[in-house]
């Protein structure tokens, strides 16, 4: 007769099939590329200068600190997980992966993340990856998700703050610039997120995740996606009003708010899933490309 439980022979059948594959896929590397990219551009549209190594080490805690966060998130959602398609596959819900070695891994790397960039960079960098990966696992995952269709609004500010830490790696302030970084960002996430809603609410609606369009419908949420999309061009345009900066990014931002704009209004007067999965793509090569301009203006242009 064996002396382990049940339970724990159960618990170490899961451990042991975790492959390594499984803790990258934890870090939502995905997602990551974006954000490790918005964090790098804070850090190169920063005046002042920082010694490579230092901004290597500052990009790196933001990639391993947004990749602890994301692990963070599957850990405690794994039950919702296991009732949607999109992420039914992922290591735990898929039994691949003990939850607890997943709340180490995150954890490890989250505090090594934190420490690492205080001891290495700045305390306020430090401060602030600390505070977006509260952010998103506490208020977003844990309080507002399963609460409120505003949930993504208010828990989305996680994802802004990328660009503020790279900026203050190197000026050790936040300022106008990075403010403006991150009220994009802000502005930026509703129309990403509820793009992608609408042709993802039957998961949301499964897994009993209050949504905008499972709760106020699909037409709402249309509205919602077009009214964020005009305040979040407004913010774009911001640091031009401001002399932030010029007209490379001026000319960007007008031509890539205008394309923003005739996808928000498309999918508004259609409603067609076609045209919702085409601007949530757009969405992220938005932000890339939008990002790269303000690098673009204030190093090439400098
Ligand atoms: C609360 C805020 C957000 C929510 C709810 C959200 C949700 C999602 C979801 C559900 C997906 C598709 C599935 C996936 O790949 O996991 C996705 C994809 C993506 N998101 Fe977001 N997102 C948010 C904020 C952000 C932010 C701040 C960034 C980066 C600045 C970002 C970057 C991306 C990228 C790059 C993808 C494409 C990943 C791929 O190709 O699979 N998202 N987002
Ligand atoms: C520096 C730092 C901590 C940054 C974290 C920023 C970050 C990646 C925020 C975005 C949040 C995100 C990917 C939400 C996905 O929603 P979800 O978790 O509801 O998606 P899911 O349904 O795919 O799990």
């Amino acid at each position: 007769m064996s002396h382990l439980s049940s339970q724990a022979e159960t618990d170490m059948a899961v451990a042991w099939s975790a492959r390594w594959q499984d803790f990258v896929a934890l870090l939502k590397p995905r997602v990551m590329t974006l954000v490790v990219f918005t964090g790098l551009c804070g850090l190169l549209a920063a005046p002042g200068s920082i010694h490579p190594m230092i901004a290597f080490t500052a990009i790196l805690c933001i990639a391993v600190g947004a990749g602890a966060a994301g692990a963070l998130n599957m850990w405690y959602e794994s039950d919702v997980d296991a009732l949607m398609r999109r992420t039914a596959g992922r290591p735990i819900p898929a039994g691949r992966m003990n939850p607890d070695d997943a709340a180490a891994f995150a954890v490890t790397l989250a505090g090594g993340a934190v420490l690492i960039m205080g001891l290495a960079v700045n305390w306020l960098a430090a401060a602030v990856l600390l505070a977006s990966i509260l952010f998103y696992v506490v208020v977003y995952t844990m309080w507002l998700k399963r609460r409120t269709p505003q949930n993504i609004v208010i828990g989305g500010a996680a994802g802004a703050f990328p660009p503020v830490i790279g900026w203050v790696a190197v000026t050790g302030s936040i300022d106008p610039l990075a403010a403006l970084m991150f009220a994009i960002i802000f502005l930026w996430t509703p129309p990403h997120f509820w793009s992608l809603s609408l042709y993802a609410c039957s998961d949301y609606a499964r897994a009993g995740i209050p949504m905008l369009p499972v709760v106020a419908g699909e037409q709402a949420t249309r509205r919602q996606i077009w009214s964020y999309t005009l305040l979040m061009v407004a913010a774009t345009l911001a640091p031009v009003a401001l002399g932030e900066l010029g007209v490379l990014y001026a000319a960007t931002a007008t031509v890539l708010g205008g394309v923003f704009i005739a996808g928000a209004l498309k999918l508004r007067r259609t409603g067609q899933i076609s045209d919702a999965k085409r601007l949530f793509a757009f969405s992220i090569l938005y932000l890339f490309l939008l990002f790269a301009a303000i690098v673009a203006d204030r190093l090439v242009l400098a």
